[in-house]
């Protein structure tokens, strides 16, 4: 979308109370020219002494409250129709923002740091709000300000409305030159403001670390120089408003004192009444008024190109197309309980200096039948959580690899793969809530609550349920942010708990089970075998131990299958995997 397009979309959001904040804005500027024409009429009838003058002074002076008090009311009313647009986009955009950023896929993420959003998020959209909202409310002050007063001083006297209206222009120009610098700093400012953010934003989540290893005063002067780059700049800004500023302020004073003086000589001359220069007075406040407020609307409108600017960077990524497309709930359950097929995947990084001698992953081949449960066996950096990524298709794939029956998985969106596939990552994610709303975390479906029992069947069965017991407020315990309160080993036991809440055709699980005993380790996958009889499972692990139930396993080396079968069967045919073995035999015995 661009950015015109950008604005008018956000601008009809709003189109009513927009129409209705132009006309009471009008009703305003036209009522501020009005009244001093009452005052200038009340003022010139001060002279005469007649009953008729007499009772035309208090008609003028009614006249000049009872528009004073509508002006006061229509400027309520402007106010409030045209300041909520602004929040109403605002809270929009916010929506837009994170429903976008829900949908882009991983390449996206890997480029923005989560900081830089949140920023994005707080500072930009705050910019965006005032730009919709005091923004529009200004510039019409304005327009209609700077367009009906000197109209109203033509009537009076051209000749004076030419002479009052030079200081102005001057003003004006020189005002014109500070504030094209200010648009860069306030660019300068806001990206300062994401640098600081995404810095924060790191060293908070490695707080721990940092106090361990006694980082603190290291990190304290890095934080210190972003910071002392944000203040440079802001200093900058507020350097160039206050010269800048005062300027129009000046050239207010200068029109007053010329109004009076060449006012005054046209008096003499009898050319004018003194209600007119009264009335011309009130005029130069009304329209050096706006003027003034002009420093403040165009950081606004500054402020706020900049930000828009920001959250298209966001928003003008587009998702993937595949990711548009929905299946309908006939195609869905059509493809419910299908064979996974590999069929020659190989895939390199994007980021890799060379792409095709740097495949993580090299042609490989295999399948998953429903219901079949499934190892991958390899050592550290095999590839085995690059292949994990491109079966739940979080990695962008070329097409022709990977198949559900005869669909390939990079022909449907990332949303409906994911209803069939789950993966319960190595680094178990917890929010900040109590371990029931962990565990139903967006489990809940078309309106229906998740039932307790299935939670503490689930808790059960991933072997937490008796560590839960142990806490004062059960499964309501609070888990702390990323579930600091819990251990590595609680943490995997939870996100798979969280797996098996929600029913899926394949359950991943990626070395979640590398903080537990080899004990537990086996409970807990007797546990998933027994809930999951229908589903299939792929369990990837370090451990030959976590493996050897399952139906086939294959061994990962190098990116490549140098191995596959039954465990007896490759006890038999693989010396890494008989190997393998034998040492951690020896180390769970020796650890139990
Ligand atoms: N985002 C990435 N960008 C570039 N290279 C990556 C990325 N992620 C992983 N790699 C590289 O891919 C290779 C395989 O990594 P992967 O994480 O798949 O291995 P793994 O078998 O899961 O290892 P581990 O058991 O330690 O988790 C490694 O050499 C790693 O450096």
């Amino acid at each position: 979308m661009t950015k015109s397009k950008f604005i008018m979309h956000y601008l009809l959001l709003n189109k009513f109370s927009y129409l209705l904040a132009i006309v009471c804005i009008f009703i305003v500027n036209y009522l501020q020219v009005e009244i001093p024409r009452y005052i200038q009429l009340a003022v010139d009838l001060l002279n005469q002494s007649t009953l008729e003058s007499k009772a035309g002074l208090v008609e003028n002076v009614e006249w000049v409250i009872a528009l004073s008090v509508v002006m006061v009311v229509v400027r309520i009313l402007s106010r409030m129709y045209a300041l909520n647009p602004g929040r109403i986009t605002e809270a929009a955009l916010k929506n837009d923002v994170f429903h976008r950023l829900n949908r882009l896929p991983s390449t996206f993420h890997d480029k923005f740091a989560s900081g830089k959003l949140i920023s994005i998020i707080n500072n930009d959209l705050n910019g965006i709000r005032l730009f919709y909202g005091i923004g529009f409310l200004q510039l019409f002050n304005i327009l209609f300000a700077l367009s009906l007063t000197p109209i109203w001083m033509w009537k009076i006297s051209p000749e004076l409305t030419l002479y009052s209206v030079i200081p102005i222009a001057i003003a004006a120009i020189i005002f014109r030159i500070g504030f094209r610098k200010l648009r860069a700093l306030h660019a300068e400012r806001l990206n300062r403001l994401q640098d600081l953010s995404e810095q924060l934003m790191n060293y908070l989540s490695g707080i721990d670390l940092i106090k361990n290893q006694q980082m603190g005063d290291w990190v304290t002067n890095e934080v210190n120089k972003v910071n002392r780059r944000l203040y440079d700049c802001t200093m900058q800004i507020a350097k160039i408003q206050t010269i800048y500023m005062p300027i129009l302020d000046y050239a207010n004073h200068f029109m007053k004192v010329l109004i009076l003086g060449l006012g005054g000589y046209y008096l003499l001359q009898a050319k004018l009444t003194i209600g007119e220069i009264t009335a011309f007075l009130s005029y130069s406040v009304l329209l050096a008024l706006p003027l003034m407020h002009l420093g403040r609307i165009v950081t606004v409108y500054q402020m706020g190109m900049i930000s828009i600017d920001s959250v298209q960077n966001i928003l003008n990524n587009a998702v993937p197309s595949t990711d548009m497309l929905r299946m309908d709930d006939n195609e869905k359950s059509a493809l419910r309980r299908s064979t996974l097929s590999v069929q020659n995947l190989s895939y390199g990084y994007p980021n890799a200096k060379d792409k095709q001698s740097q495949m993580v992953l090299k042609d490989l081949s295999f399948s998953i039948e429903p219901g079949e449960k499934v190892g991958v066996l390899g050592s550290i950096g095999a590839g085995k959580s690059t292949l994990v990524n491109c079966l739940n298709h979080h990695l962008s794939l070329d097409p022709g690899q990977i198949f559900w029956g005869d669909k390939d998985i990079t022909q449907v969106s990332r949303q409906d793969w994911r209803s069939y596939v789950r993966t319960i990552t190595q680094d178990p994610f917890l929010f900040s809530a109590t371990i029931s709303e962990n565990v139903k975390f967006g489990a809940k479906r078309k309106n229906q609550d998740v039932d307790e029992l299935d939670v503490a069947q689930v808790l059960e069965l991933s072997q937490l349920q008796e560590d839960v017991q142990r806490f004062g407020a059960r499964d309501q315990t609070l888990v702390g942010e990323k579930g600091i309160m819990l251990s590595g080993g609680q943490k995997q036991r939870l996100s798979i708990a969280r797996a098996l809440l929600t029913p899926s055709d394949l359950i991943i699980m990626d070395n979640v089970l590398s903080a537990v005993d080899y004990e537990t380790e086996r409970t807990i996958l007797k546990g998933v075998f027994n809930r999951i009889q229908e589903q299939s499972l792929l369990v990837v692990s370090h451990r030959v131990s976590a493996l050897e139930y399952m139906d086939k396993i294959l061994v990962l080396e190098q990116g490549e299958i140098i191995a596959r079968g039954t465990h007896a069967e490759l006890l038999e045919s693989s010396s890494y995997y008989r190997q393998t073995w034998e040492l951690q035999q020896h180390e769970s015995e020796a650890s139990a």
